[in-house]
């Protein structure tokens, strides 16, 4: 069971101390066991956390329309409950019954929804790219990992702002509901030329890029703003990076490609506007609030922008009087970037996948909010993983009296370059183990530094670069609690802070130093520390009282100062001794302090 507790708090709940609650307290799943694996899965790059349903399913609320195969797909791992347009607080009453939510863009997940689900919401799953629907901080909070599907409709977002793009130079839908409407305006409807214009593509990422491509293709003269993007990749492409202030002064045609946040909220605004080339045209297939749509509509009617052509809204459907939709210089569709069947269909799997995966515990190589880790990396890391988590719950049981845990101090000592050595994994488990035993809070991967955050609890991370080749990725982590007592006087280092320290030895977490004493014991089960006089017979004398009630001792470890001096004995033992047994411990003369812990 050692790795089921490593494994399972991964990405899950509470279940690693023999008091902490099992799976089927935090999920409503009758899961059985637990290991870890971390094969390969698929194309995808993730490590396996494999988990046992024995007679009971998670249930997946799909709020919006999703392609059969992605739905055929969670059937056969869940309960789906397809349940659309539901209203928002229709949608609280139902997230209480379940372990994953999977929407589009149609549905505001919001703090309400995750406050409503009490915990149970464990994954929300956005079936496209933009996750500006989900606030994504009350997902953090409330430990619900995000993941989204990226790739799978990159080509029809960018075949639809390409059609926009054709169809507004050429006044398609206008001249469409013209002849439909009885008339023949030739004169009215001359269009614009594309070729050896200049199209400005603000957002060079995955859309971005393959606008731009096809728009080469066009003939067109493309240029990017995007400052995140690498320019050799946009060279690549013919396509030179430039400023934002660049871009749109000298863009005939500006297409949209960023995602919506602070900094791209509104950024085409009446200041920037007044900046572009009179007779400008628009694309958007990014999101309705990167545009100021008040001042587009006064930049239409001063023809500082002489068309735009639109797929996304900042009200979605927007209102139907809307001056901007009406516009007849505007071409509207309603959000249909995504809407191509081959996209539909890449979307469903690519999210159903990911929400198997992310219930089943993997470690979600599209999640939005918590660090994604390498297959490669993850398998290495594993009994690493699981010594963070057992040192810190370790830590923590030593603690006494009432001045709380604010700062700990994490020291990995490691021959690896610190470029090679990603702790946020292991931090988050520290953490874990942290937090665990001392609250009813459950951390895992997603909620872990938010929650230490939100508790007040500092954690510095240290690196020791030691000598030598660096086969193994860590020679030991040591965990110290600054400001407080403890409850084992002796786990108190000289420096004055409780400090334990372990190393992975054959695979197996081992616990190395207790305060100033050396020890050697394998986490496993639970453990009894114990400071006497050194002297011979005590390991009998323990371990007699153990055996009389049938307590088995996996592991004993000695360190002392000196011979005949103070001793700690550190006794591993697989089953949880009785009191009236720690009791005869504690009386044993030469007992000068002891402590059990629970691992
Ligand atoms: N209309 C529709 O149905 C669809 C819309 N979308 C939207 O298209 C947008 C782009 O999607 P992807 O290309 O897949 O995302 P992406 O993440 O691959 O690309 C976004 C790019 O925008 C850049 N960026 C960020 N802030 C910027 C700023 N201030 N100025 C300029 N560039 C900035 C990023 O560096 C990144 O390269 C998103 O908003 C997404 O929601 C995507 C698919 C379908
Ligand atoms: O993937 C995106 O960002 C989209 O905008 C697509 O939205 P949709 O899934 O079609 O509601």
């Amino acid at each position: 069971m050692a790795a089921a507790s490593a494994s399972s708090s991964l990405l899950t709940s509470k279940s690693s101390s023999p008091t902490a609650l099992s799976w089927k307290n935090q999920l409503p799943l009758s899961f059985a066991t637990v290991s870890l694996d971390c094969g390969r899965r698929n194309h995808r790059n993730s490590h396996r956390l494999v988990v046992f349903a024995m007679d009971a399913k998670p249930t997946v609320l799909v709020a919006e329309k999703l392609g059969q195969a992605g739905l055929d797909l969670l059937k056969d791992f869940a309960n789906v409950d397809c349940a659309y347009n539901l209203s928002p607080e229709e949608l609280c009453t139902k997230i209480s019954l379940c372990d994953a939510l999977i929407v589009r863009s149609g549905t505001k997940v919001s703090r309400e929804v995750f406050e409503s689900s009490a915990g149970r919401l464990k994954v929300v799953g956005r079936a496209g790219v933009g996750i500006d629907n989900v606030d994504l901080a009350a997902a953090t909070e409330h430990g619900c990992l995000v993941v989204n599907a990226p790739t799978a409709n990159t080509v029809a977002a960018a075949e639809h702002g390409i059609a926009l793009l054709t169809a507004m130079a050429r006044n398609i839908a206008q001249a469409d509901a013209s002849v439909k409407a009885g008339k023949w305006q030739r004169n009215k409807y001359v269009g614009v030329s594309l070729v050896g214009k200049t199209l400005a593509v603000m957002g060079f990422g995955k859309v971005g890029s393959e606008v731009a491509r096809r728009a080469k293709g066009l003939g067109m003269h493309v240029i990017s703003h995007d400052p995140y993007a690498p320019a050799d990749r946009a060279r690549a492409i013919g396509v030179e990076l430039v400023s934002f202030e660049e871009a749109i002064a000298k863009a005939d045609f500006i297409s949209l490609h960023m995602p919506l946040t602070a900094a791209t909220n509104k950024i085409l605004n009446d200041e920037t506007f007044a900046k572009m080339k009179k007779g400008v045209r628009i694309v958007n297939v990014a999101r309705g609030g990167v545009i100021d749509e008040e001042a587009l509509v006064k930049a239409l009617d001063a023809g500082i922008v002489a068309q735009a052509a639109l797929d996304v809204f900042t009200e979605e459907p927007p209102a139907k009087d809307s001056k901007l939709v009406q516009h007849e210089n505007v071409t509207v569709t309603p959000h249909l970037g995504a809407s191509t069947m081959e996209a539909q269909e890449g979307v469903a799997i690519e999210i159903a996948e990911a929400v198997v995966g992310a219930l089943k515990g993997e470690l979600a190589a599209t999640a939005v909010n918590a660090p994604m880790v390498p297959a490669e990396v993850l398998t290495e890391l594993k009994p690493y993983v699981e010594l963070a988590e057992k040192l810190g719950r370790l830590a923590v049981q030593l603690v006494a009296g009432g001045s709380g845990v604010k700062s700990v101090k994490v020291t990995y000592a490691s021959a690896r370059a610190p470029d090679d050595l990603d702790t946020r994994l292991l931090r988050a488990m520290i953490t874990k183990g942290l937090i665990e035993p001392i609250s009813s809070v459950f951390v895992n991967l997603v909620n872990a530094d938010f929650t230490a955050k939100q508790r007040g609890l500092r954690i510095t991370e240290e690196r020791i670069l030691l000598d030598g080749s660096p086969e193994s990725p860590l020679e030991y982590v040591q965990v110290q609690i600054a400001n407080v007592e403890s409850k084992f006087a002796s786990a108190i280092s000289d420096s004055g802070e409780i400090k334990v320290e372990g190393k992975v030895k054959d695979g197996i977490p081992h616990l190395t130093k207790v305060g100033s004493f050396e020890v050697d014991v394998s986490l496993e089960g639970s453990l009894i520390l114990c400071r006497q006089v050194d002297q011979p017979g005590m390991i009998g004398k323990v371990g007699s009282i153990l055996g009389e009630e049938n307590v088995n001792v996996s592991f004993m470890s000695v360190g002392r100062v000196a011979p005949r001096k103070h001793a700690v004995m550190a006794i591993g033992v697989d089953d949880q001794p009785s009191k009236q047994s720690l009791k005869r411990i504690g009386e044993i003369p030469a007992v000068e302090e002891f402590v059990y812990l629970k691992l």
